[in-house]
């Protein structure tokens, strides 16, 4: 026997009108929600277009300083910025990383100096500085050296904080990194920066945009991130990985990439309940964009509803391509 609820429960009756689909609606995408991630370039006066990522720039610190202005009036919260860094300045030891007067380190110094209540994040991790685009410093058979890699990713932390950074962002997965850093940052008396772990990043082919725009691509190669990012078949090791890193200090927890991982992100906001993050990538931006230029989805309802499902999935912030177009999209809905 079934137990019949129809008629007496329809769930098309709160459908039926706009006014009882607002007030039950459970979850809200808003631009406090939104992290812009942005590539910098030396130069002057210089944009280069990403090919493989229509619409995203890559600028030198003076645009990059207009440009963060207009994200901040928009009412976007952060950017996070990643460096381009010339081949000449990459090393097999990425010194480059913790030069004080390096290009992340001058355009977080201008972007604060000209628009200091907007937030900025910093990528701490050596694939822009490498000859090799690996993560970290590699041995004679090319292996990721753990311990080694961190005494280098706490410099460039420092030097990251000591320039102004509001939030240090670790992408590298090297283990037991976030309480070297953490440590390190209160010996400096940095003791409000902010650190957001990439803490569950997978070994993922949804990168290969980003890497054109950071040009690693071409010095990794054929290589692999295996020794180091997780691998997209585990969900536990999420959880694990979590778990250190908010022990170790972090403030703020990611998972990356985003669309296919949000059971990750829901897992780890059940678990832990800290601030989570998520990281849609530069090949999800990258599909969104294909798709919508070639007339297939309609570009504005399809992102907004992307961004949308990674806050019903758990996440309070997303770091997203889209950011300053979904600003501009939710102001639109705002004035209806
Ligand atoms: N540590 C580098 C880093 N930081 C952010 C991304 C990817 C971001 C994106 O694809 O949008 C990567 C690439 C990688 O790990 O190879
Ligand atoms: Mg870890």
């Amino acid at each position: 026997m079934i137990d019949r609820q129809f008629p007496i429960t329809r769930m098309r009756r709160m459908r039926k009108d706009e006014f009882s689909r607002r007030l039950m609606r459970e979850n809200v995408l808003t631009t406090n929600d939104l992290i812009l991630p942005m590539f910098v370039i030396e130069g002057h006066n210089s944009r280069e277009p990403v090919k493989s990522m229509p619409g995203v720039e890559r600028l030198s610190i003076d645009l990059l300083v207009e440009e963060a202005k207009e994200i901040h009036a928009l009412g976007i919260p952060m950017i996070a910025l990643f460096p381009v860094t010339p081949l000449e300045a990459k090393s097999l030891t990425a010194e480059e990383a913790y030069n004080p007067e390096g290009l992340a380190q001058r355009a977080v110094r201008a972007v604060k100096a000209a628009c200091p209540e907007l937030g900025v994040m910093t990528d701490v991790a050596l694939d822009p500085f490498t000859t090799h685009g690996q993560d970290g410093i590699i041995d004679d058979d090319g292996y990721v050296l753990n311990d080694d890699t961190i005494d280098a990713l706490m410099q460039q932390a420092l030097s990251h904080a000591e320039a102004g950074a509001d939030v240090i962002g670790p992408s590298d997965m090297m283990d037991g990194r976030i309480i070297e850093i953490r440590e390190l940052l209160e010996e400096h008396g940095h003791i409000n920066t902010r650190i957001m772990a990439y803490s569950a990043k997978y070994a993922s082919s949804y990168y290969g945009p980003f890497r054109d725009a950071v040009g690693s691509a071409g010095n990794l190669g054929k290589g692999n991130k295996y020794t180091y990012q997780m691998d997209p078949a585990n969900r536990n090791e999420a959880l694990h990985e979590v778990s250190l890193d908010l022990n170790e200090g972090a403030d703020m927890v990611m998972v990356k990439p985003g669309i296919p991982y949000l059971d990750i992100v829901r897992d780890i906001k059940n678990e832990f309940k800290a601030p989570t993050f998520v990281y849609h990538v530069s090949g999800e931006y990258a599909m969104l964009k294909a798709a919508s230029q070639n007339g297939w989805i309609d570009e504005k309802s399809v992102v907004l509803e992307t961004l949308l499902s990674c806050k019903r999935a758990g996440a309070d912030g997303i770091l997203t391509y889209y950011a300053k177009l979904a600003a501009i999209w939710l102001k639109e809905v705002q004035q209806g």
